[in-house]
């Protein structure tokens, strides 16, 4: 394929970058009335307003035509057909497969996996009905009370943010709680709090070979077996979730308490296959369903959107155009809503973990830009923090906001309803506000005229002015939906997938692996045999010697 830097719309937007910087947003929008309509569109239940970003439709074109000249439609097509795309390990990526509602078969080496991926779903179903019913109890006949699920990185993230998102959604009789870390607090505080006989651990690991998980597994087995659980037991309190299922079953795991995951489910795509079960049991199996048919609404929508319509495309050619031209390096995510505050970590791993590298696909090293640095957290809490430096420094740092316009209500209450309701108007205007802020700025003229009649020397307002003035111009994408309900959310999460492969595609890079994870993990192996005194330190450098002796006291 042609060199990303070589082909002609990337030529002519290094062209019109130096022309784009010196316009400011807040005369785009004087110059042309209908901008905020132009560039604004709805798919699968979320409002994109884009216009308050540093484009003119001559940039938006030369994207789009990017996009086209580096055969984005093809490539589309190549990941929902099954073509083996992660060509780094020989897999083919289906997650859209996991949630896919068309009755089209997906076929991986002449296999249909659909039947694999339908069997699976009921095997859940029925796993979450009997948890509900109390069909399925602990060892005394007790229902289950408390899921803890145990896994780290995509075993881990999407199902905390789901739940976490859909509180207003919790299964009144059961709750969950998530365990990642392997530093030893985290276990032992969670399972502080756990009755023995009403609770169930779900350990999740596509390889089954992940040593955070396989030993917070080991440490609840134990802490099950010394609180007057036996061995017998087991099987109603331990289930687990793995592409490995023999693995799971050599640990100890009943066979028909795993639940299947095929290996073309990346971990941080992994959400939407059995990695989700602590979202049913949290949930119910139907909202679990409803967040696969929102997510297939995004599928339908990126599949079938002309380029310069489809909501991931737009934001993806938004994130190259800042990320290569404009010398953005990291991208923010502020959702205003408290329970969507995990979103920002989630697709931190999705967006860095796919895009964080810079070889292409045939082996070379990138002359450009690659996967920008995924931050954020919830408003209005950033305002108070971080937000000066994305409104005053001199990084740009293009943000996404979100925000429901109606939060379901959580009282019966009417005077708390009407603070509720009062609330979600103070969150709506600080959100809309900051991202007016962010776009007009205040010039020096406003600022010194603002300082008049202050009792200050010329020089004095001179300089409170330089300080006040701040330059606007600051991107951001507005993302709006009615209520944060599964099958949003389920969109809302397909959505970020597809932008960042869009990316991927763009920069030619194999998405879907994750090599820069691997020596971390090799050599904290090897250092945890030198700290139990199975290998010798010689072989590490000087500071790790010196770190490993500090630890060991010597
Ligand atoms: O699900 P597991 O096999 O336990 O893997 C858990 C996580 O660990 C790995 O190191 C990868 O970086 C992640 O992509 C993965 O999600």
């Amino acid at each position: 394929m042609e060199k990303l830097k070589q082909t002609p719309a990337w030529i002519n937007l290094e062209h019109h970058a130096p022309l784009v910087k010196r316009y400011h947003m807040r005369d785009m929008f004087v110059a042309d009335k209908n901008r905020a309509t132009k560039y604004s569109l709805d798919a699968a239940g979320i409002h994109l307003d884009y216009s308050k970003n540093r484009v003119t439709q001559e940039v938006l074109d030369n994207l789009f035509d990017l996009a086209t000249q580096r055969q984005l439609a093809e490539k589309i097509s190549a990941m929902f057909s099954g073509k083996k795309i992660n060509t780094t390990e020989n897999r083919a990526v289906l997650h859209t497969a996991l949630r896919n509602f068309s009755d089209k078969p997906v076929m991986v080496d002449g296999e249909n996996v659909m039947p694999q991926v339908k069997a699976t779903l009921t095997k859940m179903e029925q796993f979450t009905v009997d948890v509900h019913s109390g069909k399925h109890t602990g060892y005394t006949g007790k229902a289950i009370k408390k899921v803890v699920s145990i896994g780290i990185g995509g075993s881990f993230l999407g199902p905390k943010i789901v739940t976490e998102a859909l509180k207003p959604y919790w299964h009144k009789d059961i709750s969950v709680v998530f365990v990642a870390n392997v530093d030893g607090c985290h276990i032992h505080d969670v399972l502080n709090t756990c009755d023995i006989e009403e609770t169930l651990f779900v350990m999740s690991s596509k390889s089954f070979g992940t040593q955070e998980t396989l030993q917070n597994t080991l440490s609840a087995k134990a802490w099950f077996l010394n609180n007057g659980g036996n061995q017998n037991d087991i099987a109603k309190h331990f289930v687990a979730v793995s592409s490995n299922v023999k693995a799971a079953v050599d640990f100890g795991m009943a066979e028909q308490n795993v639940f299947p995951m095929a290996d073309w489910v990346g971990g941080r795509y992994s959400l939407w296959s059995a990695i989700g079960l602590p979202i049913c049991l949290a949930l119910g199996y139907q909202h679990f369903e409803a967040l696969l048919h929102g997510a297939y609404d995004m599928d339908c929508h990126f599949q079938s959107a002309p380029f310069d319509q489809n909501m991931p495309v737009i934001l993806a050619m938004l994130g190259i155009w800042y990320r290569n031209f404009m010398g953005a390096q990291s991208h923010a995510l502020l959702p205003y809503y408290h329970y969507l505050r995990g979103l920002p970590a989630y697709v931190q791993q999705l967006d860095m973990e796919s895009n964080g590298k810079i070889a292409t696909l045939d082996g070379r090293t990138v002359d450009h830009g690659t996967g920008p640095i995924i931050w954020g957290s919830e408003g209005s809490n950033g305002q108070h923090s971080f937000y000066q430096l994305i409104h005053q420094s001199n990084l740009p740092i293009p943000a996404d906001f979100m925000f429901p316009i109606n939060v379901p209500s959580l009282s019966d209450e009417k005077q708390e309803r009407e603070n509720q309701t009062l609330h979600h108007q103070m969150l709506a205007s600080n959100c809309f506000g900051q991202t007016q802020a962010l776009m007009q700025g205040k010039s020096f003229e406003e600022c010194y005229k603002d300082l008049d009649g202050k009792g200050l020397s010329d020089d004095e307002r001179h300089t409170l002015a330089a300080h006040k003035t701040m330059a606007g111009n600051n991107p951001s994408n507005t993302l709006v939906f009615d209520t944060l309900n599964p099958k949003t959310l389920g969109a809302l999460i397909a959505m970020y997938e597809h932008k960042v492969y869009v990316q991927g595609c763009i920069w030619g890079l194999n998405s879907f692996d994750q090599w820069g994870v691997e020596l971390g993990k090799v050599l904290g192996n090897q250092v945890l045999d030198m700290i139990q005194g199975k290998s010798s330190m010689n072989e590490a450098d000087a500071s790790t010697q010196a770190l490993i002796k500090r630890f060991l006291q010597q």
